[in-house]
């Protein structure tokens, strides 16, 4: 048989977080780059065998990074920022990704829908672009010195130009005459490693909704590097919609094939003529790359078999939707999951078997399978068929609850509630504010796990807790901030959390994915029907309270990033998801505000990530996001003061939808961006209160007292100080205390200053 199994891409992280640790302790100078590079090796090595053993035709080298995959294409096109240029290898590397004492970070923002962050490349006419291709050229030298001849992974110039972002005005794509000849040399010099090479080039920007002159540039850039050489195969790559626009121009060029999205782009099926009167390579998604419930291989089949009536068979390869990067590593870790549940999972090993099994079945029938094949096929139809009936699944009363649901939002109108709400609270213009975690530190992290595997007592782990609230809350009046929070030391994640605390809920051992550089997530998995035992955070709130006379905030994490940041189930719509955790919020709003909680920060740091890819389906999705988030502060009294908090968004196209939220306070991430995501709140008479990140807490910089001072007038220029409150851009748990504790002060500080300044 021909080569027809297919990844899109691999996790790099390792499936015990290696690359993790090992960076985070080359960043804190505990190991040499060396070392680092020694775990990169292992771990590249590890994960072409995987594939190799699953018997994977198709697999990728250049879909490892040190950081991300957008970082490292712009170090191959040579796109260095100024401030960055004259540093080398991975000090140059790490200080565009993180920032350096004298330099802020790269802006990072979401990848697509997914939660994935990558950072964004800054662009400008008068850089000179010059091709770097060591990392392309010695990772494809090196899976080959290992017996695997890969594909090579690019991130397509169009994407990477739609994605980036120009320090001088004007638009991207008019770089494109001086990008598109590096992309040239590199595939020539690719073209001579080998006789023939498979060239993977990712162009999710397709699939979005774009207009007629970047499509225009479709057909002469691939014109143009198919005709780099004979000797190179390039595939075209998209994923999580359909891009039926690019399609239409793609085939006609020479490429040899297309890779699409057949879970999250079912309209893709909509080209398939096209396709295959061009005569190119289908790689099909099939198997999802973004979940983890078990292939359904009779569904699948089904689903390539509509393909196969269109396209001939031949011309038919098997993959995954996207790449794996955003599924977890391996079940094999999972040693206390529910077996009923752990039998409805795959992740991305596991998926690496169902890719290659689908393949034999679709190209060589049933028929074929060896006898311990016919074993893994039965029992996969089992799992899935437990799936449709078990009673871990299905509650009647919550469906009903929610399904009755009347409180939609809250009382009163929002001018009425301000008035009640400054009146009781009390705080001054600019009032000062952080954005929930604090530092979590080794010790927090250690007892957490320590309580986890039963080492220490309920008792010992919640004082220990206990004690670190009592320093936070110290801390926070000692530095003079004037709405405290309790800094979230018992939560693992802002979602994890309230994921393990509701019925429905299922959560893993070892099942994470990398979010941004080092960091994972451990997103926990809704199964079933959701529902909330007890009241998850109010002890804790209540305890922080009890030790301050200033207000504190209650803490919570709204349903659509509840939603967004779990694997989902996929025999319920979303939106009934949705709701049955807005009803269990707004549950828990009100135990928070009867234990006498005066604001609650509702956090919706994923509510532009859930945005549909496509128009078309935007405003279904504005609809219901905004109905749960209302449905979760309908609870509130009108002196109930609610926060929410977005970061790593693009607000211009949203703000209205924001403004319907109806939260009395939102914080925002703007410290990467000057004053520029305001800007719209302003246009369009945005009239709640706006916190405005002053400073970006995604890098270990500690911003001085001046540069703050100067943030928060940029601010001023857009907003009245009635309306602005002063904090960071996001949560701190990232941090170290002595990354926190100078730059509070520092923040602080700037507020006296301006004040000063405005009174004076
Ligand atoms: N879900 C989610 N998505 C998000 C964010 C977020 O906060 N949550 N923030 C934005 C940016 N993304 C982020 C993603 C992850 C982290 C983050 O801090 N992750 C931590 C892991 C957090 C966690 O779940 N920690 C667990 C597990 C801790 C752990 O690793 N334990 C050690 C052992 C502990 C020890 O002995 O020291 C182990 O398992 O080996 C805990 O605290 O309980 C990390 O990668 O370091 C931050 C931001 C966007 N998306
Ligand atoms: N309250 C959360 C925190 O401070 C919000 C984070 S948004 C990614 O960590
Ligand atoms: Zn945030």
């Amino acid at each position: 048989m021909s080569k027809k199994s297919y990844i899109v891409g691999f996790p790099r992280i390792g499936e015990q977080r290696e690359l993790k640790r090992s960076l985070e302790d080359f960043w804190a100078n505990r190991c040499s780059f060396d070392a680092v590079k020694e775990v990169a090796s292992k771990l590249k090595s590890r994960h072409w065998n995987y594939q190799k053993e699953a018997s994977i035709d198709f697999i990728s080298s250049n879909d490892f990074s040190f950081y991300d995959t957008m970082l490292d294409t712009a170090i191959m096109l040579g796109a260095i920022p100024k401030r960055f240029q004259g540093l080398k290898d991975e000090t140059l590397y790490f200080s565009m990704a993180r920032g350096n004492k004298e330099n802020v970070a790269m802006e990072m923002t979401k990848w697509f829908n997914t939660n994935y962050h990558y950072i964004v490349p800054e662009l400008s006419l008068e850089d000179q672009y010059k091709l770097n291709s060591s990392k392309v050229i010695d990772e494809y030298k090196e899976a080959k010195a290992q017996g695997i001849n890969t594909k090579i992974n690019l991130i397509g110039p169009i994407t990477f130009l739609g994605l980036s972002k120009r320090v001088d005005r004007g638009d991207t794509y008019e770089l494109h005459s001086k990008i598109l000849p590096i992309y040239e040399e590199l595939l020539k010099e690719i073209s001579t490693l080998d006789d023939g090479i498979t060239i993977q080039i990712d162009e999710p920007i397709f699939v979005k909704d774009n207009d007629a002159k970047v499509l225009s540039l479709i057909k002469p850039t691939y014109d143009r590097l198919d005709a780099v050489s004979d000797n190179i195969n390039i595939i075209v790559s998209t994923y999580f919609e359909h891009s039926n626009e690019a399609t239409k121009v793609l085939v006609n060029t020479p490429i040899w094939g297309l890779g699409l999205d057949f879970l999250y782009g079912t309209k893709n099926i909509e080209s398939l003529e096209l396709i295959a009167n061009s005569g190119k390579k289908l790689i099909a998604g099939v198997v999802d790359g973004r979940n983890i419930w078990k292939n359904n291989i009779q569904t699948t089949l089904e689903i390539l078999k509509n393909i196969s009536k269109t396209v001939s068979k031949d011309n038919i390869l098997i993959s995954t939707s996207c790449s794996l990067l955003h599924t977890p590593f391996t079940l094999k870790y999972e040693e206390k999951m529910n077996a009923d549940i752990k039998n409805w999972l795959s992740y991305a090993v596991e998926k690496l078997d169902e890719v290659s099994l689908i393949t034999k079945i679709f190209f060589e029938g049933v028929e074929s399978l060896c006898e311990k094949e016919k074993v893994v096929l039965a029992d996969n139809q089992k799992a899935n068929a437990s799936r449709k009936t078990s009673t871990l699944i299905h509650d009647k009363n919550v469906q009903d609850r929610v399904d009755h649901f009347t409180k939609l939002s809250r009382d009163g109108i929002y001018e009425e509630r301000i008035k009640l709400q400054k009146e009781i609270l009390g705080y001054e213009d600019l009032a000062t504010t952080t954005i929930g975690s604090f530092p979590q530190t080794p010790e927090v992290r250690k007892a957490r796990q320590e309580f986890k595997n039963g080492v220490i007592s309920k008792e010992n782990y919640e004082q220990q807790m206990k004690a670190y609230i009592d320093d936070c809350v110290a801390f926070q009046e000692e530095c003079g901030l004037e709405i405290l929070v309790h800094g979230e030391p018992e939560r693992n994640d802002m979602v994890e959390y309230f994921g393990e605390q509701l019925k429905g809920y299922g959560f893993s051992q070892n099942g994470w994915v990398q979010s941004y550089g080092s960091r994972c997530v451990k997103p926990p998995f809704i199964y079933g029907d959701i529902s909330r035992p007890q009241p998850m955070t109010v002890e804790w709130i209540t305890y922080a309270q009890k030790k301050t006379q200033k207000p504190m905030k209650g803490m919570l994490t709204g349903p659509v990033t509840i939603l967004n940041w779990s694997f989902v189930r996929d025999d319920k719509p979303r939106d009934e998801v949705s709701k049955q955790i807005a009803v269990a919020l707004s549950d828990e709003i009100d135990d928070l505000q009867n234990a006498g909680i005066k604001i609650i920060q509702v956090d919706e740091a994923a509510f532009k990530e859930g945005y549909p890819l496509r128009e078309e389906n935007i405003k279904i999705y504005e609809a219901w996001a905004v109905r749960d988030f209302k449905i979760a502060v309908s609870s509130a009294h009108k002196e109930t003061q609610i926060h929410t908090h977005m970061c790593y968004s693009e607000f211009n196209d949203i703000i209205k939808t924001i403004e319907a939220m109806d939260a009395d306070v939102i914080s925002i991430e703007t410290a990467r961006s000057g004053n520029e995501l305001l800007k719209i709140f302003k246009e369009v008479g945005y009239k709640q209160e706006v916190g405005p990140g002053v400073y970006d807490i995604h890098s270990p910089r500690v911003p001085s007292v001046d540069e703050i001072v100067k943030q928060i007038k940029l601010l001023l220029e857009v907003l009245p100080k009635e309306q602005l409150w002063i904090n960071p851009d996001c949560g701190l748990k990232t941090r170290k205390w002595e990354e926190v504790k100078p730059s509070l002060i520092n923040m602080v500080e700037a507020v006296k200053i301006v004040r000063n300044e405005l009174a004076g």
